[in-house]
């Protein structure tokens, strides 16, 4: 409703946009003979949640239908190069859930006798319920379809983090619980013998087709199809685009589009600034007065021998390969704690002397490590000393230098979590260096979440939690999540950050451009990922 009162105003009612007086050429790239669900483009994604933990934005959703070669891949693409640096694109094709097929329905497709172009020849339901997943900020796995082999492939691509998702086929339109998902519903509107020539020339190329074979499946399903199902779709467009010289429309997408995703865009790290303001005074007593028993922060207890092995890895005069040594020792007692998280059940063993022993194994279906790149990394090696074999991912958080906020860039995760049904029953050690402002921990363990990994079952990791930094803020969003540290230390404050100093950044203003504002914690142990792999 929102959205259609906003496009109005911008857009009539449904807007048919003509064909540019002036043909431009667009040259065919070598992207277009793909038909890929994949995402096109990444910039890093900026926080799609409130320090409350919950997530605020649903993706932004575009619907493109038309008939078969009219262009609806091309004007995904278009949209695509003319938002230019936005958040992570992904183009998802209805094609690729046409139903898995029998021997005998192949061998009829090879005959061109066989109907791909009537509504029951795609799982409409799994499309719409993988774009719901994409759209709610879930993981999806998309099945991958072959039109050689007129095809479903057993491999599947995995899709996460999507900003905006350009949902495009012949029957997108078609359904209404499809309809209901799309921001914007587009139409391409083309020549019936612009789209015919246009198939012909991508089937033989593309699809390993002859053209007699081509013209048959035309005049029997995909010309009737067109009349009958897909033509009338264009009703439901909100804007119809010419297949042919449309950058005028796809210009006017973009800008529709880029508005939208500004006005959804909301200040993420300056809510939980790392300032002893960020939770109320007594919230942050009564979690650091209980933190002993604290089920949520697990500090590992503070002997000597431990105290000796921070002051080593604080000190800036150590050398790297001293560096490496301790802090590979530390992880190993970080790690041994973290472990003591998981369930574990009794067990009763045989002794080489026969007797009984009433003991205790792991109860954790699966687990895995997750890292946030590269400060959690020195942390990885202490997890695969204590666990054999762990299945690692990575997530690779930033800060954005102009606003300031956290972006995600990269994800690289197991199976084990990748696969939504074996998410639920993962435990996942989470880790990272430390934790200041919590924004990058904010980042991971959403990630997580969304992938269906429960809240208890994961285990944040780290050297060090900054007293008055976003922990209590951490802790009111995810309580489930157990976080084990090593230290905690007192101050978290505001800095320039030289990226050629090992040495972490004073308070001086920023004289030089290339110098970044960031949070130190103190007296902390300055960069590790620096200091442990350059
Ligand atoms: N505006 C355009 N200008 C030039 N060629 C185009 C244009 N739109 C599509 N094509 C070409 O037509 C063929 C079919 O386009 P495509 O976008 O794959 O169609 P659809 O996704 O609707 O099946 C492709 O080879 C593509 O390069
Ligand atoms: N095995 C298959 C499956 C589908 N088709 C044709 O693909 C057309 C839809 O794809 P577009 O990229 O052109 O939108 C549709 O018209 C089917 O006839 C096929 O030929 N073989």
């Amino acid at each position: 409703m929102a959205l259609r009162a906003r496009l109005s105003s911008e857009l009539p009612a449904k807007l048919v946009v003509p064909a540019m007086p002036t043909p431009t050429t667009i040259t065919p790239t070598r992207e277009h003979k793909f038909k890929t669900n994949t995402i096109l483009a990444s910039h890093g994604r900026p926080p799609w949640y409130d320090e409350t933990g919950k997530r605020i934005s649903d993706a932004f959703v575009i619907g493109i239908a038309g008939g078969s070669a009219s262009g609806k891949t091309h004007v995904a693409r278009q949209i695509v190069k003319a938002l230019g640096s936005v958040p992570t694109v992904v183009i998802l094709s209805q094609d690729s859930f046409y139903k898995w097929h029998t021997p005998a329905e192949i061998e009829l497709a090879y005959a061109s006798k066989f109907d791909f172009d009537h509504p029951d020849a795609l799982d409409m339901p799994m499309f719409a319920s993988c774009l719901r997943d994409l759209k709610e900020g879930k993981q999806s796995n998309i099945p991958i379809y072959s039109f050689k082999e007129h095809q479903r492939l057993d491999e599947k691509k995995y899709l996460y983090g999507a900003t905006i998702i350009i949902a495009e086929g012949i029957m997108a339109l078609n359904d209404p619980s499809l309809r209901a998902l799309y921001d914007l519903k587009i139409f391409v509107q083309c020549d019936s013998d612009l789209m015919l020539a246009r198939r012909i020339k991508r089937d033989v190329t593309e699809r390993g087709r002859e053209v007699e074979g081509i013209l048959e499946q035309y005049l029997r399903y995909v010309k009737p199809s067109y009349d009958n199902f897909v033509g009338p779709t264009s009703r439901h467009a909100d804007i119809i685009v010419p297949g042919s010289d449309n950058n005028v429309a796809i210009d006017l997408i973009s800008t529709h589009v880029r508005r939208q995703l500004a006005e959804r865009a909301t200040p993420f790290r300056k809510n939980i600034a790392a300032t002893p303001m960020a939770t109320p005074m007594e919230e942050r007593a009564s979690f650091w007065s209980t933190n002993k028993d604290h089920a949520s922060l697990i500090v590992l207890p503070q002997t000597h021998q431990l105290i000796g092995i921070y002051t080593i890895i604080r000190d800036k005069t150590t050398k790297t390969q001293d560096f490496i040594f301790f802090v590979d020792r530390l992880a190993m007692f970080l790690m041994e704690k973290a472990m003591e998280q998981l369930p574990y059940r009794s067990k009763t063993v045989t002794t080489p002397i026969g007797a009984d022993a009433l003991g205790k194994e792991l109860d954790a279906k699966y687990i895995c490590g997750v890292s946030v790149l590269r400060a959690g990394g020195p942390l990885e090696k202490g997890l695969q000393r204590v666990l054999n074999d762990v299945p690692m991912g990575s997530l690779l958080v930033q800060t954005d230098t102009g606003s300031g906020e956290p972006l995600l860039l990269h994800v690289m995760l197991p199976e084990y979590i990748r696969l939504r049904h074996l998410a639920v029953d993962t435990w996942v050690f989470l880790l990272d260096a430390q934790i200041g402002t919590g924004a990058a921990a904010f980042m991971a363990i959403r990630s997580l979440l969304d992938h269906g990994v429960r809240q208890d079952h994961i285990i944040f990791v780290t050297f060090l939690v900054a007293r008055s930094g976003g922990i209590t803020i951490l802790h009111r969003a995810f309580p489930q999540v157990k976080v084990v540290c090593g230290a905690v230390d007192e101050v978290l404050r505001e800095a320039w950050l030289d990226p050629y100093d090992k040495d972490l950044g004073s308070d001086a203003p920023n004289t030089n451009a290339e110098r970044r504002k960031c949070y130190i914690v103190e007296p902390g142990m300055g960069q590790i990922g620096d200091r442990y792999y350059l």
